[in-house]
């Protein structure tokens, strides 16, 4: 890894952790009730948070504002809901010792989400949670997502190609260094970016189903998903 690669990766890394959910919604989880209702509310709250995190985020990301607008909104758009559930894969994960994750993974089941997109959601979190990627290696892979040029309404496709490929780069490396003993560590995080895309088309359902029951979407989630 050169010494500029390094930077980047820093930059990257420490913009990844500076920017998390707000301990008070995180927090939140752990206190009101467990009606249908109230697990819908919080969710939306996360959801919300998790959106403006991103938003953040992505800003920080090397040569990302310089990217025609428009093109940076339909990056965003077209990644808000991946970002999302890496995000929410790697909260989940991260064993809290509060046992965060038990009640997470409560509410999350009685909120109204169909049985359908929980075994695909929950799975998918597993086989995060198996990788067992350094916060290097998840900053990174969320830009990989954030970055993929094939979004729909993207102009300058070769322009965020350019900026994919340097992130490419150093991931791969930094697999490399971190899993010696697992030459395929890289395909397999690369892997796990297709299975986000089937979940999002899953996500995309569960929206539906949502608006179906007249459930209330927050302002930002309307405009980020087009509900
Ligand atoms: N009104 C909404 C509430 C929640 C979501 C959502 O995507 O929730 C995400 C957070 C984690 C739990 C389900 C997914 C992952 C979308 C609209």
């Amino acid at each position: 890894i050169t010494k500029e690669q390094q930077a980047l990766m820093k930059i990257i890394t420490d913009a990844y952790n500076r920017h998390q959910i707000p301990q008070d919604v995180a927090k939140k989880l752990l206190q009101d009730q467990y009606s249908a209702e109230e697990n819908f509310l919080l969710l939306t709250e996360m959801a919300t948070s998790q959106v403006q995190v991103l938003v953040e985020f992505t800003k920080n990301i090397p040569g990302f504002l310089s990217l025609d607008r428009e093109d940076q909104i339909a990056l965003l758009k077209g990644s808000a809901v991946e970002a999302m559930f890496l995000r929410s894969a790697q909260v989940f994960n991260r064993k809290t010792p509060s046992g965060h994750t038990e009640v997470l993974e409560e509410r999350i089941r009685k909120s109204g989400i169909s049985e359908e997109f929980i075994t695909p959601m929950f799975n998918f979190y597993k086989s995060i949670g198996e990788l067992h990627m350094v916060q290097e290696e998840q900053a990174l892979l969320t830009t990989v997502t954030i970055l993929t040029p094939d979004r729909p309404y993207v102009k300058d496709q070769q322009a965020v190609e350019r900026l994919q490929e340097t992130i490419l780069d150093v991931l791969r490396k930094l697999c490399v260094l971190q899993h010696p003993q697992e030459p395929q560590y890289f395909a397999r995080l690369l892997g796990r970016l297709t299975e986000l895309r089937t979940l999002s088309h899953y996500h995309t359902e569960m929206l539906a189903s949502w608006r179906m029951n007249d459930h209330k979407f927050t302002p930002l989630l309307c405009e980020i998903w087009d509900v």
